[in-house]
């Protein structure tokens, strides 16, 4: 199967939603744990005892768990593989973006069958050259896996480099064309975007895009699930929103966190 076939078939089962599992100090902090390994894992597995029956998709932040050393990245490894036994899909958070045979073998780290830290799809920045991306394609094709490419991130900075000129269009739109052209080509329909639900107009036009889109900024930075569809339009059944915060302040409790999952699912 496909990752754009799973991600229906996910989505349909339990809502068109992604939990970010950030286990940042303030989040430990909150949840009586300590800032270290062992509240590491409490805090990133307990989310997915907690709910991964209910949710969809669940989008851990690589960041939080590289700052704890080979022990994080230990525990990122049995958090993604804690998704995958509560049926739902992950996406790992990590942005890569790099020339050639390096973008190959962060390729090779997430996206292969037998890598520890698989994911069902990972993030992406697209800002060596599109092209440069092509190692990654490739496998995500290979293997049914899913990529989200960075097209208007949620943060207000990313406007100086994605609203740039890019011959008559942003550089938003280019990457949303470039996107929508290959999975037109592949006809797998892998490739997805990111584009914030922070900003009321993205300065992209998704309306036409032929595949998922990731929507960062839902909660702590603003965004709002009511207010998705007078940003995106007709493309609103193509995004699935996602929120990391507003879900974990629930915690550490299952009642409380399940609340904050119900409520963003309306
Ligand atoms: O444009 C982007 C891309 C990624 N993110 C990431 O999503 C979460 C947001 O956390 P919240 O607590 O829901 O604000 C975080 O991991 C970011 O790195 C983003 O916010 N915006």
């Amino acid at each position: 199967m496909t990752y754009a076939e799973r991600l229906a078939t996910t989505t349909a089962a339990r809502g068109a939603l992604c939990v970010g599992i950030d286990p940042h100090p303030q989040i430990l902090q909150a949840w009586g744990l300590t800032d270290d390994v062992d509240g590491l894992e409490r805090c990133a597995r307990g989310m997915v005892e907690a709910i991964g029956d209910k949710v969809a998709v669940f989008k851990p932040q690589s960041a939080f768990y590289e700052v704890h050393g080979s022990a994080g990245i230990a525990v990122l490894e049995r958090v993604l593989d804690d998704i995958r036994q509560a049926g739902a899909l992950s996406i790992l958070d990590v942005k890569r973006g790099d020339i050639g045979s390096t973008m190959a073998a962060y390729a090779r780290a997430y996206l292969r069958e037998e890598s520890a830290l698989r994911a069902d799809a990972i993030t992406l920045a697209p800002y060596l050259g599109f092209e440069s991306l092509r190692p990654a394609i490739d496998l995500a094709h290979e293997t049914g896996r899913g990529l989200y490419v960075l097209a208007r991130t949620s943060n207000p900075e990313g406007g100086e480099v994605q609203l740039a000129d890019a011959g008559g269009r942003s550089v938003a739109q280019m990457v949303v064309d470039q996107a929508a052209e290959e999975n037109q080509r592949s006809g797998q329909y892998a490739i997805g975007l990111v584009v914030g639900g922070t900003h009321a107009d993205p300065g992209c036009d998704v309306s036409r895009f032929n595949g998922s889109i990731l929507v960062p900024g839902i909660g702590a930075q603003g965004g709002t699930i009511d207010g998705l569809r007078s940003i995106f339009g007709e493309a609103t059944d193509r995004l699935l929103p996602s929120a990391s915060r507003q879900v974990m302040q629930g915690g550490p409790s299952r009642e409380g966190l399940v609340q904050a999952v119900e409520s963003l699912l309306g």
